[in-house]
């Protein structure tokens, strides 16, 4: 169930944390069970503004459920419990009187397959608006146009904004989920394989914009495409079994990587 108190979570008044050059977001210690499965065991990681991380490793190794955490999505699984710092801004929002609804405002998220509500694109993005209290018609429209720019769909959809979601292509949709999120202001983006779902071409629109939006935003983005995270990523982080085994700057892991089981696989070697 989702906590309703109105506790801060990233405010600098009376938890004056946040210094120049601290990472936007970071976890320290975190571990997430389900039930008995212990799936994150302890990951330390940092991520700073306007930079993209890229998560990888093999299937279950606790990529998507560390990006989970990071919203406090997990919450919503039943059985699902976290332990350790999650630090937004410096704060610890792993502490159940903190307001969820911030914390997924604050930290948007985009799902592997493109879920638009059933309704037009227009309301996609101002249904969210509105249940934020943003009730002016100018108003809706100009954050609508704003937020569907940064996710350079406006151009395509322009004059069909009363058309129903669905009836965009795969890609299109997906740009339209991000222009959701990026419409409530956050300052991290979490994206969860946002392209595996799409064609060449859509994914090459979605990386091109991913590389736009870093200039915003926060971004983490969970990828089984290797090549993928070496085009969109500045640091990435290599998870194992429910740890980070390495984390370094892109290109020195993608070509130096210190540990064996990183050069394994990132060599096609693993397992
Ligand atoms: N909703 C869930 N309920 C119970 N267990 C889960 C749930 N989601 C993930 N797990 C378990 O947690 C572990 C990590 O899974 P997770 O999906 O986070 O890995 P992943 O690296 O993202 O995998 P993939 O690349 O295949 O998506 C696995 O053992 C998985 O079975």
């Amino acid at each position: 169930m989702m906590a309703t108190t109105n506790i801060p979570f990233a405010i600098n008044e009376t938890e004056e944390i946040v210094t120049a050059g601290a990472p936007a977001m970071a976890t320290n210690d975190l571990h997430v069970y389900y039930g008995d499965n212990h799936a994150i065991q302890g990951v330390d990681l940092e991520f700073h503004e306007n930079q993209v991380t890229a998560l990888i490793g093999p299937s279950g190794c606790g990529k998507s459920t560390y990006l989970r955490a990071l919203n406090r999505m997990n919450d919503e699984i039943d059985g699902c419990r976290m332990e350790g710092e999650i630090l937004y801004n410096g704060i610890n929002i792993n502490r159940k009187e903190v307001d969820l609804y911030n914390v997924r405002k604050e930290i948007g998220m985009v799902f592997q397959k493109p879920n638009p509500f059933t309704k037009s694109i227009f309301e996609n993005i101002a249904f969210s608006l509105k249940r934020h209290g943003i009730k002016n018609k100018a108003e809706l429209a100009e954050r609508v146009e704003k937020s569907l720019r940064s996710a350079a769909l406006w151009e395509e959809v322009k004059d069909d904004l009363g058309k129903s979601a669905l009836s965009l292509s795969g890609g299109q949709q997906q740009r339209l989920c991000i222009a959701r999120a990026i419409a409530m202001q956050p300052e991290v983006l979490l994206l969860d394989e946002p392209a595996s779902a799409l064609d060449p071409i859509s994914t090459s629109k979605i990386e091109d914009l991913i590389h736009e939006l870093k200039r915003k935003y926060t971004i983490i983005i969970v990828t089984h495409n290797m090549q993928q995270a070496a085009r969109v990523s500045d640091h990435t982080a290599f998870f194992y079994l429910g740890k980070v085994v390495e984390v370094s700057d892109t290109g020195t892991l993608f070509t130096k990587p210190s540990n064996k089981q990183t050069q394994d696989y990132i060599s096609g070697n693993f397992g």
